[in-house]
């Protein structure tokens, strides 16, 4: 029988706390409890986006140095920012301990805990949801004023993603940062996707 997603959350909220520190922990209960607000302003489902709210950051208690070894073991890719960075691969690695637990873990769910960190096109509402969330958590100490107020003006889910990720990218680019080829690819569509849009409204 299919277990439910409370029932799922409940789970990986103990693997979360024995796993993780309690900072860290906290961390995923507030992006959590964002996720539930921004499925309710962007229209998605909230179990969702608890759940994978919850579990977004399972693989990060992991060394980078063992998540490094075991994703090259598992033969996957590392890219070179990757291999230089290899906290970029702990949503991979997250992933891997979310289907050990549940191996019928909703795609939506393990396509959100994978890709939270650079995220990457194409990539569906509830993972644009737990990118944004785990940024923007009341917690997360690069929020300031000017980023709330860009934040609450947002109409639309595709346009909270551009805001992030550009304070994201210019924060990274500050501190001299190779940038994942995939965050640029997302912020790519996402402008492309929104410039279609305001044209749609001219015509
Ligand atoms: N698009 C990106 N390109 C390169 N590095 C990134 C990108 N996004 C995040 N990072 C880096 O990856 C690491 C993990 O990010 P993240 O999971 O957001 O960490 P935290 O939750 O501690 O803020 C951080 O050091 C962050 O600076």
């Amino acid at each position: 029988m299919k277990m439910n997603l409370e029932k799922m959350y409940q789970r990986v909220d103990v693997e979360a706390k024995r796993l993780l520190s309690p900072s860290r922990y906290q961390h995923t209960v507030r992006t959590a409890k964002t996720a539930v607000c921004l499925c309710r302003r962007f229209n998605a489902d909230e179990k969702l986006g608890r759940l994978a709210g919850i579990a977004h950051d399972l693989g990060r208690g992991e060394k980078p140095s063992v998540v490094l070894e075991t994703a090259k073991a598992a033969g996957r890719k590392v890219s070179p920012e990757e291999e230089e960075h290899p906290l970029l691969l702990h949503g991979w690695y997250g992933v891997r301990l979310l289907k050990a637990m549940f191996p019928d873990c909703p795609v939506a769910v393990c396509e959100a805990v994978e890709f939270h960190t650079a995220g990457k096109p194409g990539m569906g509402k509830i993972a644009k949801i737990i990118f944004c969330a785990d940024y923007l958590e009341p917690g997360r100490d690069h929020l300031d004023r000017t980023l709330l107020e860009m934040s609450g003006r947002c109409e639309t889910l595709d346009s909270l993603c551009i805001v992030v990720l550009e304070h994201q990218l210019a924060y990274l680019r500050s501190q001299g940062r190779r940038i994942v080829k995939e965050s640029l690819l997302l912020y790519d569509e996402l402008k492309r996707g929104s410039c279609e849009e305001k044209n749609r409204k001219l015509k």
